[in-house]
């Protein structure tokens, strides 16, 4: 982080903060000048006992490094107190984490009516109440910063965790309201979906990657959307082991605002979006179905196998395009075929805006006698042998090749259940250059500010089908102005996407 990140003046109040990510939070604001009340009940993990012990010390070790803190002991649900010892003692609150937690962990068919209040009134329940104790004064002073913490148990489910899992995806929908009704007077709430090494997770990590979990390394993260100079306001960020990745509809992150909105400042194309004149030129002749002769094949069996993008200049947001594509190669796989196009896109004045390459796999159409490999193929790059330089994840809607559609490419594929079990799938799946737009928005966020004028060229594979409602999580290895990466399937492992991306130098 930052070393000029700094909270001088600013009133944080940390739930929970008497060990684990609490502690970590705690003692990382006070290091950067935050007056910091160290609240924790000193429970056990099941919510049983109480003790002033776990608070205190952190306290002392925070007045030891030369910071300022106090020590609260009350319950969360006790919202209006734990604020009080706030105002009693630094006469304000500026940053509330809701960060308190315990579990209760049962199979469903066992979960007691107890066990279900204890936990939506510790983490649901005690993040309203000091959040709703907190808010007249952030609304009065027109500044406020909120940390919901929800869990990888919420988003994706856990056995075992079912009132957990329910309490912790509950705070997510507070901290969408909270931060839509709080905009107005400069108050931002967002969510951490953190996995670490805390008293909640010893039993359940292996102990090699509970090791690796340090809550110090999500500490920065939360200390950053709890900054001033932070704009998220009701993003849901995932961290663990030293990444932090935003999760969520686009519309959240405000930098996409300008592929969104006609309106916006800088309004522009995606750069892939470029490569869609090209595939609906291809799409709507007929010469994907002549390419191969003597062998009977129809749409059921066409896939998008691999496309390459080379950017000229950027994609205008209006105005007529024209592309021009020839078949530069086919290949006989054996068993399937590959029909390789060469597709060049003009805008209205004839200024060439892109050449790309879009290889179509046909299933069962190979046999016919031709080559196996093409010198016309643009290469397609290994991904590196050593952990990636950073990693993005993002979930895609159930509806996202719905939502695709409006982008052009009608393939019933995407939609129709019917048609996917034609061409041997249980269920649509989503189109190739709606995964590839997820990849390159990882890279672009990553290593490009967002900036589509940071794209030069991208060329992936489409190794495995992306059912949509999966979370792609796409790694990334830095090679000068080329960015390698592959994108992978968080429900299953499987890789779906690997290639590699040029920055505009
Ligand atoms: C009208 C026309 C225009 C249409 C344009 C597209 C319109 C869009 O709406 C369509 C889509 O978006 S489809 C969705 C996106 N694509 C996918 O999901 C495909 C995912 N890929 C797969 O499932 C497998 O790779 C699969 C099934 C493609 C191949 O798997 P296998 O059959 O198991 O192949 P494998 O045994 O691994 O390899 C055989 C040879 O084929 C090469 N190969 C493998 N995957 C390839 C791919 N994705 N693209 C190109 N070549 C590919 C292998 O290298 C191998 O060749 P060789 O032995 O010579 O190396």
């Amino acid at each position: 982080m930052d070393q000029k990140l700094r909270f001088d003046g600013r009133v944080a109040l940390v739930t929970g903060a008497g060990a684990g990510l609490g502690k970590a939070y705690a003692l990382l604001l006070a290091e950067r000048g935050a007056l910091v009340i160290v609240n924790d009940l000193g429970g056990g993990k099941h919510g049983d006992g109480k003790s002033s012990m776990a608070a205190d010390k952190v306290v002392d070790e925070i007045i030891k490094k030369g910071g300022k803190a106090v020590a609260d002991y009350n319950s969360v649900v006790d919202g209006e107190k734990v604020v009080k010892t706030a105002l009693e003692n630094f006469g304000r609150i500026d940053i509330v984490i809701n960060n308190a937690g315990i579990l209760r962990d049962k199979s469903f068919a066992r979960i007691s009516d107890a066990d279900w209040d204890m936990i939506n009134s510790v983490h649901l329940k005690g993040a309203f109440k000091i959040t709703q104790a907190a808010w007249p004064h952030f609304r009065k002073q027109n500044y406020g910063r909120v940390i919901m913490t929800s869990s990888c148990s919420g988003l994706y489910g856990n056995f075992g965790q079912a009132n957990y899992s329910a309490a912790k995806m509950a705070l997510i929908g507070l901290s969408n309201t909270l931060a839509i009704e709080g905009k107005k007077n400069n108050i931002h709430c967002n969510v951490i979906v953190p996995t670490a090494a805390s008293r909640l997770t010893e039993n359940i990590l292996p102990p090699d990657l509970f090791a690796e979990l340090k809550p110090e390394l999500i500490a920065p993260v939360v200390a950053w959307l709890c900054h001033e100079d932070c704009g998220d306001n009701g993003v849901v960020i995932e961290s663990s082991a030293g990444w932090a990745a935003k999760f969520g509809a686009s519309v959240q992150v405000s930098s996409d605002l300008k592929y969104l909105y006609e309106g916006q400042e800088n309004f522009s194309a995606f750069p892939t979006f470029a490569i869609l004149p090209g595939l609906m030129a291809i799409m709507t002749s007929e010469a994907t179905l002549d390419a191969i002769p003597n062998i009977k094949y129809d749409l059921s069996q066409i896939l998008h196998g691999e496309q390459y993008l080379e950017t000229y200049r950027s994609m205008p947001t209006n105005g007529l395009l024209t592309s021009k594509f020839c078949i530069a190669d086919v290949m006989d796989k054996g068993k399937s075929a590959v029909v390789i196009y060469d597709v060049y896109t003009f805008d209205e004045n004839n200024n060439k805006i892109c050449y790309g390459q879009t290889s179509v796999f046909i299933v069962n159409a190979g046999g016919f006698g031709g080559k196996r490999s093409s010198d016309k193929v643009v290469p397609t790059q290994n991904t590196p042998e050593r952990p990636a330089d950073s990693v993005i994840t993002q979930a895609t809607v159930k509806n996202q090749a719905a939502l695709y559609r409006l982008s052009g490419d009608l393939n019933p594929l995407h939609i129709s259940p019917e048609f996917a079990s034609m061409s041997g799938y249980s269920e649509p799946i989503l189109h190739g250059l709606c995964s590839l737009g997820f990849s390159v928005r990882h890279v672009l966020q990553q290593y490009g500010r967002n900036d589509p004028k940071m794209f030069k060229a991208v060329k992936v594979r489409f190794s495995k089908p992306v059912v949509p409602g999966e979370t792609l999580k796409t790694e990334m290895w830095q090679d000068g102005n080329r960015i390698l990466f592959r994108t992978s399937a968080v429900e299953t492992g499987i890789f779906v996407t690997s290639g590699d991306y040029h920055t505009s130098p």
